[in-house]
């Protein structure tokens, strides 16, 4: 059996799931030596059949068995290359997702293995001690209530059963039971997690490309949660049946689906921290069926001001600042790059052998748009997912931004949401100084085209009055328009009350524009140089002034401790004491007194 036969037909609803066929060692395999073939199971890996979905994937093992210097660097990812000089394919096709083994432990509360250090806190150990509470408050009545049917799935954490209903108002009706066992809940953050689950599908409930949720149930051996039965199996086993092979339109279609569900939310707060084909599901077996988040397991809620910092997800999907243990909504926007690059080329962007070598790739590694078919492909396509796996969270494009982009946005009914992103920008342009408005101002006067039709479609969406402005008002409403009870836990209104400064004011788009770009991600661009040139050109005959540094000190903030004159003295053109371009460039990211002494 090939990679590419994710699980067996049918599931002996007893037996546990061989997740991991390929080429991940099971938590409790070590890997072997000489490692399998990717694509083959371990008792296949002396004659090599070839994969019949990757016809074209006929690794040797021979890379495996002869580590040379360079291609332990190159598997390893130490380099700043892919491994590709090691593949026929420069990276192994997709399989079914393990996840990271520091997740499994904090929520076993067994030691994590040794690919990321793990947070010397506890929270996953020694729980035993404590008696858990593992009471939910979910009604008692499954069994009056549902009748179960046959197992239709399993991951690590449960389970799923079709249903139907016995009675009420949705008697008759085929639904999923996700069985949870108790049994399984080891640690409080393995309870925490659940009640958290149930709490977030409940709340986010509604959202077309989101399942949907009916109850929950529990009794001294499981939770139960009813959902939507979706029929049309995972978008992984579509994936693999097509070979990834999918056109660029067949792509978007499901790329557009994903984004919809990702923006929204994002927009409630909620970042779901294990995107990953398996994750989604089609309604129905037919082609155009729509597809489906499904497992909100490890999602979290965060505020927009928050960053979250325990290592959460699937290797190849997680991104690097997870890894970095500092992180927000934009970690799953790198794992629908990596889900978009798979979808288009039919490999993974990161791949090694090891957990721990998948991580170094994520961190270090280029993924490949060089190999066929990427030179076929569109530049949108290309530029898309690059935009999408950009390692600096800050330049990554939002889940909303990603539905304007070129590539997408005149894709069937694509429609661009609310991103609260915007309003993380807003806030902290309402506190800056004047003269980073002005230089913000400037910068705003250079964007292109395509720059402006997402913040023309943000700015439409905070429907501004007649004479073309906005509120505080209109931001409430707006978010209000579109809250659930997931943006009260996630704080989106507290934060929004923080822009008080907006109070009183009204900002035409024009300002909206220089209030709600974002530096870092111009800065990715590659004409990132003509544009800050021709803003500094528009600066200098609108807002640029003759300074004296401790001026420019004050209006940037800058702390009494901080050595202004050795910090900031670049900054000032000597000819006419106005601010440089140097200066110019700096003063468009702000200036902290933090920023300041790093850029000394
Ligand atoms: N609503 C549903 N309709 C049909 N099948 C479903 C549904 N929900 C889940 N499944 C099936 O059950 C499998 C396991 O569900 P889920 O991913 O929620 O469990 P998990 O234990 O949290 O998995 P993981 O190991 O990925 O964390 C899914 O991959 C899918 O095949
Ligand atoms: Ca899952
Ligand atoms: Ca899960």
């Amino acid at each position: 059996m090939g990679t590419c036969t994710s699980k067996p037909p049918k599931p002996n609803p007893y037996a546990s799931r061989e997740l991991y066929p390929d080429d991940q060692a099971h938590p409790s395999q070590p890997p072997k030596s000489p490692p399998t073939p990717l694509h083959d199971k371990p008792t296949s890996n002396i004659t090599t059949p070839k994969s019949p979905f990757f016809p074209f994937y006929s690794p040797s093992p021979a890379h495996f068995l002869k580590k040379s210097p360079a291609s332990a660097a190159a598997a390893a990812g130490s380099a700043n290359s892919t491994p590709r000089r090691f593949f026929k394919r420069s990276f192994a096709p997709p399989s079914p997702a393990k996840h990271i083994k520091a997740v499994l432990a904090r929520r076993q509360g067994k030691k994590a293995a040794k690919s990321i250090p793990e947070e010397e806190d506890g929270v996953g150990e020694g729980q035993g001690r404590v008696e858990l509470d593992k009471r939910f408050g979910f009604s008692k009545e499954l069994t009056s209530r549902l009748e179960v049917g046959d197992e239709v799935g399993r991951g690590h954490f449960g389970y799923t059963c079709s249903a139907r209903f016995r009675k009420g108002e949705l008697k008759g009706q085929q639904v999923a039971v996700k069985v949870i066992p108790k049994a399984k809940m080891t640690t409080a953050i393995a309870v925490e997690d659940v009640r958290r689950e149930v709490k977030i599908l409940r709340a986010l409930s509604g959202h077309t490309n989101l399942v949907r949720f009916y109850d929950a149930f529990e009794d001294p051996d499981n939770v139960y949660v009813v959902m939507e039965l979706c029929e049309g199996g995972e978008l992984l086993d579509r994936i693999l049946s097509r070979g990834g092979k999918y056109s660029e339109d067949d792509a978007k279609a499901v790329v557009v689906q994903i984004l919809n569900v990702v923006a929204f939310c994002h927009l409630q707060g909620v970042v779901h921290r294990d995107l990953k084909p398996e994750n989604f599901l089609y309604t129905l077996k037919d082609e155009n069926s729509q597809l489906k988040a499904i497992d909100f397991g490890l999602s979290d809620f965060v505020r927009p001001d928050e960053k979250l910092n325990d290592i959460v997800g699937s290797a190849y999907y997680v991104a690097p600042e997870v890894l970095h243990r500092s992180y927000s909504t934009e970690a799953d926007v790198w794992s629908i790059g990596v889900i978009a690059y798979i979808l288009l080329c039919g490999s993974r962007p990161f791949w090694a052998r090891t957990e721990s070598g998948i991580f170094r790739a994520v961190l270090k590694a280029e993924p490949s748009f060089d190999e066929p078919p990427w030179p076929s492909l569109s530049p949108e396509a290309k530029d898309f997912v690059k935009r999408l796996l950009n390692k600096d969270p800050r330049r990554r494009m939002s889940a909303a931004q990603a539905l304007s982009h070129p590539w997408i946005r005149n894709y069937n009914g694509v429609k661009v949401p609310l991103d609260v992103h915007i309003f993380k920008l807003m806030k902290a342009y309402m506190r800056s100084s004047s003269l980073r408005r002005a230089a913000l101002r400037a910068l705003a006067k250079t964007l292109t085209v395509d720059e402006l039709f997402y913040l023309r479609e943000q700015f439409t969406m905070l429907e501004p009055n007649k004479s073309g402005s906005i509120t505080l008002e209109n931001m409430k409403l707006a978010l209000t328009k579109n809250a659930t009870d997931a943006m009260k836990e996630s704080r989106i209104p507290d934060f929004l009350a923080s822009l008080s400064a907006l109070q009183y004011r009204r900002m035409d788009f024009e300002e909206f524009c220089a209030a709600a770009l974002s530096v870092h991600q111009l800065e990715a661009l590659d004409n990132w140089e003509q544009h800050a040139r021709s803003a500094y050109e528009h600066f200098e005959k609108d807002g640029n002034r003759a300074i004296v540094i401790d001026e420019l000190a004050s209006e940037l903030g800058l702390s009494p401790s901080v050595p202004v004159h050795a910090v900031l003295h670049d900054w000032i053109r000597h000819t006419d004491g106005k601010l440089s371009f140097l200066g110019f460039i700096k003063l468009l990211h702000g200036m902290s007194s933090r920023t300041a002494i790093k850029t000394q």
